[in-house]
Order: C-alpha cells, then sequence, then structure tokens
C-alpha cells in the first residue's frame, strides 16, 4: 500500500470525543519509550507525524491521524514507566481502557513490544486484557536494529513459549520492525491493506 496522505486530525482524552467517521482504525500501543510514535512516523514516511522523543511519557493523549482519507492509525501513550505522577498515571490507564472497550471502529491493535527485553509481566498483562474482551491484536517486535538476527529469532522463540505456556494456545501473528531502518514497514502495511480490502468487500 502506498500511503498518499497522512494527516492529524484530533488529540484528546476521552473515546466519547474521538472522531465519528466510521472507517477502520489501527492503533499502537505498548510501554512508554518502545517506539509507537517512530513506528507511525516510519510507515507514513513522515519524520514528524507523531511526536517522538527519548523521555518516556511523550505522548500522553489519543492521537488520531487519517490515513489515504479511508483509515485511522491512532497513537497512544505507554503504560508503564513513564515518569508522571500516580494520579496522571491513573487518568491514563483509565481512559486508554475506555477507548478499547469502547471504540467501535478498532480493527486490529498493535502491541509493541522492545525485541531486546524479556516478556514483561505488564505487556502479559495488558494482551491478556485484550484477549479477555476479545480484542484483536498482533504483537509487534521493535527496534530490531539493535540486536543481532541470531539473538532477535531467540527473543521471539523464548516470548513465544512463554505465551504459549501461560494463556495462549498459540502465538500471535508478529511483524519485527526498526523505525532507524524500516524494517517491517511493507510486511505491516500489507497486513493493513488486506484486512482493509476484507472489509471493503463485506
Ligand atoms: N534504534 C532505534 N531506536 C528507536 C526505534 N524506535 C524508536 N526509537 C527511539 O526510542 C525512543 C522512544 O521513541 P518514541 O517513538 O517516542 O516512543 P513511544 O513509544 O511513542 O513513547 P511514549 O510516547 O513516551 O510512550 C526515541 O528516542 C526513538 O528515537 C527503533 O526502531 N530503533
Ligand atoms: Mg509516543
Amino acid at each position: 500500500m502506498k500511503i498518499k496522505t497522512a494527516n492529524f486530525v484530533i488529540s484528546n482524552s476521552d473515546v466519547a470525543k474521538c472522531p465519528k467517521d466510521r472507517i477502520a482504525e489501527y492503533a499502537f500501543i505498548g510501554r512508554s519509550n518502545v517506539g509507537k510514535s517512530s513506528l507511525i512516523n516510519m510507515i507514513t514516511e513522515r519524520n514528524k507525524l507523531a511526536k517522538t522523543s527519548g523521555r518516556p511519557g511523550k505522548t500522553q493523549l489519543i492521537n488520531h491521524f487519517k490515513i489515504n482519507n479511508e483509515w485511522f492509525l491512532v497513537d497512544l501513550p505507554g503504560y508503564g514507566y513513564a515518569r508522571v505522577s500516580k494520579s496522571i498515571k491513573k487518568t491514563f490507564q483509565s481512559f486508554i481502557k475506555k477507548y478499547f472497550l469502547n471504540r467501535e471502529q478498532l480493527v486490529c491493535t498493535f502491541v509493541l513490544i522492545d525485541s531486546r527485553l524479556e516478556p514483561q509481566k505488564i505487556d502479559l498483562e495488558f494482551m491478556e486484557f485484550l484477549g479477555e474482551n476479545g480484542i484483536p491484536f498482533c504483537i509487534i517486535f521493535t527496534k530490531v536494529d539493535k540486536l543481532k538476527l541470531n539473538e532477535l529469532n531467540k527473543n521471539i522463540q523464548f516470548y513465544s513459549k512463554k505465551m504459549t505456556s501461560t494463556l495462549w494456545e498459540e502465538m500471535p501473528q508478529y511483524f519485527t520492525t526498526s523505525a532507524s531502518n524500516s524494517t517491517g514497514k511493507k510486511e505491516l502495511l500489507n497486513y493493513i491493506d488486506q484486512i482493509n480490502n476484507q472489509l471493503e468487500k463485506s
């Protein structure tokens, strides 16, 4: 899929105020600093579309971007680890949860995981929340430029074992990406394109 247009639409902390358009929506979620905003910029080839920062906690609102006037990309605040007060963290968590539980347009959620890390409780719990609520998701292993291929494969294998030995029957569909060298861009856009085409036909 070619990205012809990518426009920022609105930021807010209330799912009721998100755009009303009945078009397919894809959300990016994960721990603070995992690379959600950078990945959105990478796949849209627009460096400054979503705001990024080396400091965790940059994205604090639900940000809608309209792509090709056909579908939405959503950049969300990170969970865990943000250097913000406990009360702000609580508000984050409650509005993020509300977004997932109420956003009817959401067709797929991408849960971003830092490819360098061992499985983290907070990510496993978040995926459990999605699973329990029947919210479809894929995993994206980010920052793969920081690992050698054999290390990456080992980490993914370990992740897969961890998931299938606990709650999951099989490893969810996953992608590997790098915002630094555009690894995974084509695969991710093709996947989104496929879903969009299926939805158009139905
Ligand atoms: N090497 C490398 N660095 C990356 C990659 N993706 C993101 N980064 C860096 O990681 C840091 C965090 O990136 P962001 O895209 O702002 O992360 P985020 O998940 O949106 O963070 P919050 O909005 O704070 O939750 C920045 O310093 C990025 O430059 C990647 O694929 N490779
Ligand atoms: Mg961000």
